[in-house]
């Protein structure tokens, strides 16, 4: 019978299955951070139990640590954060694992580190205390968020209890056109198909849109598989995924390389796959986007202006709009163009890979930002980081007035200190623009890395085709 990814995926890891029950499967790879993993561990320690498979366990800092340049323990903001870090620290050394530290070349948000390491690979089952896990997916890996109590479960046993996921195949058609990127594709379809869209299901990926993707932008679309609902993102791998991984530190070598790609190469879905729900969406005119409002679907083309509730028959939805209009503190029909930031964040594991610091320095070279912004880059990892210096791009952000930060989640979630104040306006390249997501009463607008440098320098959003 013809088979989808996940199908092919969640067979060759099924420990136990009894019909109408959740099933148990078999975890290849399990990322763990400090915010969701103290009770875990605390769980072990209590009933005396080891962790089952620590080889396969890796443990990284990101979520509270800060993100200053040459930081240490004293520059950590608060006693919880500095909790969380020594409590991450104590346990990896109790359970024996490889944690990545404050100090680690190879430390940074653990969902750009894992790929770039090469601790994720395609055919895996693939876990972390932390939703958006489904950017691993981008490599044709199952990968999961779980939470604390699944943590402490996978811990002990490299198993986990999984009621089988729907199939779902969103298929994005088109050349990207000038000026859009991954990040601008995920919007749009969050915004087409809408934030409840992928509830209960695994979305798989396709079309002519997506192969030609970088896996970098494969990444960013995975990631935001979450904000569609999903249970998790995918994309079927191929010679760019290979390419990828090939030579990474915890990737398969030499021989055993080509026949680890010999087996990758059988994962795709079958021709005549069968999945519970298709989707078409063709990018062919896609503008770059702009979140307006407090969920990641409530975005328009930057061309475009802030909706009119009014407008809107469902009443439940018209007080939803109204409701992000006025937290946004924005008016009806108020052009995206004229909107001002105050600050710009270009981070988190949604686009802080090499790819899009390029794309954000196209726009900075030889610019300045504009009096009264902020602007931060925080590079998803120490090594993209380091690069970026090798390559001239920390230079480039410098000169035109950015700072230039250390590796970790920073203002996308604003819990090592870095946020927004009240009423705060923010261009920023994360993946949610939730209420008080970036800080209390902060309003987050979403867009890609390209436009948010292009916004810093202009001190509002800005058409970048138009540069
Ligand atoms: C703190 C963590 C548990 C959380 C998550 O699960 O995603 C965070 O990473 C986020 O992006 O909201
Ligand atoms: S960068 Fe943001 S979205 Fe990603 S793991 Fe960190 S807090 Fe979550």
């Amino acid at each position: 019978m013809s088979k989808t990814m996940f199908d092919k995926i969640w067979d060759a890891h099924v420990v136990r299955d009894v019909p109408g029950e959740s099933s148990v499967i078999y975890i290849d790879r399990h990322l763990v951070h400090e915010v969701t993993s103290p009770q875990a561990f605390a769980g072990l320690r209590a009933t005396g139990r080891k962790v089952r498979r620590p080889d396969a366990t890796i443990a990284v800092l990101d979520h509270n640590i800060p993100t200053v340049s040459g930081r240490k323990m004293l520059d950590v903001v608060d006693k919880d954060s500095e909790l969380c870090i020594t409590t991450m620290e104590q346990n990896a050394r109790d359970f024996n694992l490889t944690l990545f530290d404050m100090a680690d070349t190879r430390q940074g948000i653990v969902h750009i580190i894992g790929p770039e390491l090469g601790l994720t690979l395609p055919g895996m089952t693939l876990v972390c205390g932390d939703s958006h896990t489904s950017t691993h997916g981008a490599l044709g890996v199952f990968a999961i968020g779980i939470g604390t109590s699944e943590v402490e479960h996978v811990l002990a046993t490299q198993c986990l209890l999984q009621k089988k996921p729907k199939t779902m195949n969103i298929r994005i058609e088109g050349a990207l056109p000038a000026g859009t990127t991954a990040k601008d594709v995920a919007l749009y379809v969050i915004g087409q198909l809408g934030t409840g869209v992928g509830t209960g299901h695994v979305i798989e990926f396709g079309g002519s849109t997506v192969r030609n993707l970088s896996i970098e932008g494969r990444m960013t679309l995975c990631n935001m598989a979450i904000e569609a609902g999903a249970r998790a993102g995918m994309v079927a791998p191929d010679e760019t995924t290979f390419n990828y991984i090939k030579g990474r530190p915890f990737a398969p070598q030499g021989e055993q390389f080509d026949q680890a790609v010999a087996a990758w190469k059988q994962l795709a879905s079958d021709p005549d796959a069968q999945f519970d729900a298709v989707h078409e969406i063709n990018v062919d005119g896609l503008s770059p986007q702009v979140t307006w409002g407090t969920n990641p679907g409530m975005v328009t083309d930057v061309t475009g202006s802030v909706p009119d509730p009014a407008t809107i028959s469902d009443p439940l939805k018209r007080q939803g709009y109204q409701r992000a209009l006025e937290y946004m503190g924005l008016t009806a029909g108020q052009n995206i163009s004229d909107i001002k930031v105050d600050t710009v964040f270009i981070g988190s594991c949604t686009n802080s890979r090499l790819e899009d610091l390029r794309m954000a320095a196209q726009y900075a070279k030889g610019k300045k930002v504009a009096p009264n912004v902020r602007a931060l880059v925080v590079p998803g990892s120490m090594q993209v980081r380091r690069i970026a210096e090798e390559e001239g791009l920390a230079d480039i952000f410098r000169e035109a007035g950015f700072q230039w930060r250390e590796a970790g989640c920073s203002m996308c979630i604003a819990m090592n200190g870095d946020r927004l104040s009240e009423g705060e306006r923010c261009a920023s390249t994360s993946n949610r623009n939730f209420e008080g997501r970036q800080g209390k009463g902060g309003r987050t607008h979403l867009v890609s890395p390209a436009m948010a440098a292009a916004a810093a320098i202009a001190g509002h959003f800005v058409d970048i085709r138009d540069l």
